[in-house]
């Protein structure tokens, strides 16, 4: 078993992970860090537990550390679920440790010799991690997408199969991706919201890094255009968005391309049956009835027209998120990384 912990272990993304964790075959989790509101007392009673799964009680006797690589000493890999203005330090200063460190937080996504990576897609950008080690780094960063960018691109990744230069997409984004403390109800409720802080810049940029060519020292970002518009509206999980990008293959080619999609891997404990659901109902998919597809993991993908036009929907906090990481550290396992 691996030894693992939780940073940023209270907040939205920090209890997904802790659920995921829970009875893992490969990881065996023992460590939980919050900020100094929450050290030094046991997880059960600092953790206000609001996710619709229920609370593990096995984690509720560990007692919350504070975040520091002291604290960190007895583990292999941690989990990043910290907010970016905390993580950029941090995280650098526990992989310099020896720690390999899969991150949620957006702080190293664009670093030259960070992978970026969605297993189902680039698992050959783990190659960064010899980079990262070849200038003495002991421990290593990899990081997964932003949650909206993580379900755009396992969207477009069976469409590689064809040309296209132009990706358009527009989101319907959860609150949940704003954090518990994330948007006043006075403000969503009865409402959309057409901005997200910097969601489009990520969007438009991540794409390209993930979908870009490695060449064993570095990612070349992929040559089409990416335009994002993003929005929040009143859904509590599962980021939603319509996608147009401009394949001129008849839709009964790109409908075969989702069917027939597999990951290059079979053997990693967190992947769905399905990677992406295709749906033909004409008012599928939806939040509510489909992001728990696949425990959560599978994209949900349908109207696929002429155009080509189609609507993509995914978990944002655990595809979008945890899972995201949990598999990406799957992934690591698996090739030997740890
Ligand atoms: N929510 C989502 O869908 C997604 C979120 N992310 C990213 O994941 C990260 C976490 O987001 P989210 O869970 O929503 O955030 P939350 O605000 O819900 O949780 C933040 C966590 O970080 C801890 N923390 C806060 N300040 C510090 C500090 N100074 N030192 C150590 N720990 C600290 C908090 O501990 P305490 O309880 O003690 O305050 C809490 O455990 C962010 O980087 C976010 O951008 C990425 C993709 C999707
Ligand atoms: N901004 C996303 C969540 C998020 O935190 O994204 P990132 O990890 O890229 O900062 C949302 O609002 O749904």
């Amino acid at each position: 078993m691996i030894d693992v912990g939780v940073l940023g272990a209270t907040g939205a993304v920090g209890q997904r992970f802790v659920q995921l964790l829970e009875d893992h075959p490969w990881f065996n989790l023992q460590t939980l860090t919050a900020s100094e509101r929450s050290a030094g007392k046991p997880y059960g009673r600092v953790v206000n537990w609001r996710l619709d799964a229920p609370y593990p009680d096995n984690v509720s006797d560990i007692v919350v550390t504070p975040t520091t690589v002291e604290s960190l000493k007895d583990c292999d890999l941690v989990f990043s679920a910290l907010p970016p203005e905390v993580a950029t330090s941090l995280e650098t200063e526990i992989a310099d440790a020896g720690i390999a460190v899969c991150s949620n937080a957006r702080s190293h996504r664009m670093d030259s010799d960070v992978p970026l990576v969605i297993p189902e897609v680039n698992p050959d950008h783990l190659g960064l991690i010899d980079v990262q080690r070849d200038r003495g780094r002991d421990g290593f960063i990899v990081t997964n997408p932003n949650c909206s960018t993580i379900v755009f691109v396992l969207a477009l990744a069976p469409l590689r199969a064809f040309e296209f230069h132009d990706a358009h997409v527009a989101t319907m984004q959860a609150i949940s991706g704003a954090g518990f403390a994330g948007i006043p109800a006075m403000e969503i409720y009865d409402n959309v919201v057409p901005y997200i802080g910097s969601e489009e810049e990520k969007m438009e940029t991540e794409t390209l890094k993930i979908m870009g060519k490695f060449d064993g020292s570095e990612v070349k970002p992929a040559p089409f255009r990416v335009s994002a518009s993003c929005h929040r509206v009143p859904v509590i999980d599962g980021h939603t968005m319509a996608v147009w990008v401009d394949v001129k293959e008849p839709v009964a080619e790109v409908k075969k391309a989702y069917a027939t999609f597999k990951p290059p891997f079979s053997n990693l404990p967190l992947q769905p049956a399905k990677t992406i659901e295709l749906f033909d109902q004409p008012d599928r998919p939806q939040p509510r009835l489909d992001r728990n597809r696949g425990r959560g993991m599978t994209v949900s993908v349908g109207r696929v027209r002429d155009g080509l036009r189609f609507v993509a929907l995914g978990h944002n906090t655990i595809r979008g998120a945890a899972g995201a990481s949990v598999l990406n550290a799957e992934l690591i396992h698996s090739r030997n990384y740890l």
